[in-house]
């Protein structure tokens, strides 16, 4: 029986990379399939993961019609088994609903990937529609984890160091890593999401909280020296 599967959580979970296994098991199998994405962050017409690997995909846009594109195999003599969807959270809620066609009508296995909801912790219309019409969905086993060592639950999106709930929905980024971007991600806890407490943050707060109280006469704070005994 064919199924339109979700696999769906954070930032850096695994997802991309549970995609590419996915596919590669199916198509040792002998089972054709097609793979597609949308605004990978390798780039236009690939389905890439951080571990490394990296396959072709059809770039998704919001004129794409996957009911169309299979039928058009299917004319063409090409019989496709199963689909792979990266990225989603990106899909039009009508494309997700093509998806689900495909599988009621053509037994097409659908298994899409993709995050739940964006930095506001609002679910994106694809993953909502994904999650109205899937027969499934499925978190990945890899666990991203918050700075604290807690399940990641939460993307947080930080501009220029600091955490914004404000902003378009669709920012093209990474989890941060070394050389840091004026935008990028950071995935939470709950707790730590709601009270803004990115990694940086909480460096911030952690050494700030071991160097004072200072001693004064060692650094001496800019302006007029408060009074040792008076001051808060
Ligand atoms: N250098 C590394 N060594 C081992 N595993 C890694 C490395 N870099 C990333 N990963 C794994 O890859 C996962 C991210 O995979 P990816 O498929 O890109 O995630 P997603 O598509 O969910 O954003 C991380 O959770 C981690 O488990
Ligand atoms: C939270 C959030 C993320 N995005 C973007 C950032 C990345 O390009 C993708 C997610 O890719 P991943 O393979 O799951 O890491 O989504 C966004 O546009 N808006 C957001 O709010």
């Amino acid at each position: 029986m064919a199924e339109l599967v979700f696999f769906s959580g954070t930032m850096d979970c695994g997802k991309s990379t549970l995609a590419l296994q996915l596919n590669h098991n199916h198509r040792a199998r002998g089972r054709r399939g097609l793979v597609f994405t949308k605004f990978d962050r390798a780039g236009a017409a690939v389905l890439s993961s951080r571990l490394g690997l990296s396959q072709e995909a059809i770039e998704v846009d919001d004129g794409l019609d996957f009911w169309e594109i299979v039928v058009e195999q299917a004319t063409g003599g090409r019989v496709i088994d199963y689909l792979i969807c990266d990225e989603a959270q990106f899909y039009t809620p009508t494309q997700v609903e093509q998806l689900a066609r495909l599988v009621d009508e053509m037994s097409i296995d659908v298994f899409t990937f993709g995050i739940t909801a964006d930095f506001r912790a609002q679910l994106f219309p694809g993953s909502r529609r994904l999650i109205e019409l899937a027969d499934r969905t499925q978190v990945p086993q890899v666990e991203a984890l918050c700075w604290c060592g807690k399940r990641a639950t939460h993307n947080a999106r930080v501009v220029d160091g600091n955490m914004v709930v404000e902003g378009e929905q669709v920012v093209v980024g990474d989890t941060a890593h070394d050389s840091p971007a004026v935008v990028e991600y950071e995935v939470l806890c709950r707790r730590h999401y709601m009270r803004r407490m990115t990694s940086h943050a909480a460096r911030a707060q952690s050494l700030s909280a071991e160097v004072l109280p200072f001693d004064l006469d060692l650094c001496p704070l800019p302006g007029p020296r408060p009074d040792r005994h008076t001051a808060q």
